[in-house]
């Protein structure tokens, strides 16, 4: 498939930005986006992105605020959808299937690829009904005993069964941040995703609670294929196995992470990661 051309200067750094450069597609898509533009209402925030997402890989969109990241990770499940305005355009293939076709469901394609946000966002409800909700909407469990189980498994792959396993009934929005964040995710993985997008899920973490999130990520790429948006660089390098680097709505560059932080191609990533702007 062709991956368009795009040729413009970039006014503020007086950077030519040409195609995308790096390695945007790969052998083992879980994920294949390509010419995707989106607008909202006459303001494009995305140009032309082309990319594949690895299946089982940790995949970081970097870039300085405002560069598009979330708008790009959110039409992966279709979150744009909920937002008036916004208007996808392109090709976003979910295992070589279409999602924004019209005989596809949202919200089942939200089990499939599901989302965890900035700030952690518990329903009001003990931690055991927060993770045994999409279970319970999905018909995930036939009986009470399938759905013990499934609340527990969740939780210990989110790392937060035992620091909660003796108060499952107390309310979620007890739990400290980090928890609630790992909660969250517990939630997340109850509907056994495929594909989790992850929106800056550290942001609002202190650096301890911040660690157990990186490592859980870590652990959670041997089931699930992930994308993470976040400003830390530190935290791209640590995670990922792929980094996108975002700028003004185009992707700049695509490539290994290590190779993206210590050798990256182009002249823009390079000014990024060197904190010259952003
Ligand atoms: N709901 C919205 N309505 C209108 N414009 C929006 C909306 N969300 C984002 N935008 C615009 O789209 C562009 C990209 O924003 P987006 O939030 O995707 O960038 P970002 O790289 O994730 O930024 P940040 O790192 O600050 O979160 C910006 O110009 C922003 O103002």
């Amino acid at each position: 498939m062709k991956v368009q051309s795009n040729r413009e200067t970039e006014d503020s750094l007086n950077i030519e930005y040409t195609d995308t450069v790096g390695q945007p597609l790969c052998d083992d898509p879980k994920i294949s986006t390509r010419n995707v533009d989106v607008f909202y209402a006459d303001n494009q925030a995305i140009h032309d992105v082309s990319l594949d997402i690895g299946a089982h890989q940790v995949i970081a969109l970097i870039g300085p605020s405002g560069c598009g990241k979330s708008t790009y990770l959110r039409t992966l499940n279709r979150m744009n959808d909920t937002i008036d305005i916004c208007r996808v355009k392109g090709q976003i293939l979910l295992d070589g299937h279409d999602i924004y076709q019209k005989k596809q469901d949202p919200v089942l394609l939200r089990a499939r690829v599901g989302m965890v946000f900035q700030k952690p966002n518990p329903f009001p409800k003990s931690i055991y009904d927060n993770v045994a909700y999409g279970p319970r909407i999905h018909g995930l469990t036939r009986n009470k005993a399938e759905l013990d189980d499934l609340v527990e498994d969740s939780l210990i792959k989110a790392g937060l069964f035992q620091e909660v396993k003796d108060r499952l009934h107390a309310p979620g929005t007890g739990l400290s941040g980090g928890q609630q964040q790992r909660l969250c995710i517990a939630r997340t993985i109850a509907v056994q995703p495929e594909v989790i997008l992850m929106d800056e899920p550290a942001s609002a973490l202190d650096p301890i609670a911040t660690a157990k999130i990186e490592e859980l990520i870590n652990e959670l790429k041997e089931n699930f294929t992930i994308v993470i948006v976040t400003h830390s660089m530190q935290q791209a390098a640590r995670v990922s196995q792929r980094t996108a680097y975002f700028h003004m709505g185009r992707l700049i560059e695509v490539g290994e992470t290590d190779q993206i932080f210590t050798n990256p191609s182009h002249e823009l990533t390079e000014k990024y990661i060197t904190g010259r702007f952003g």
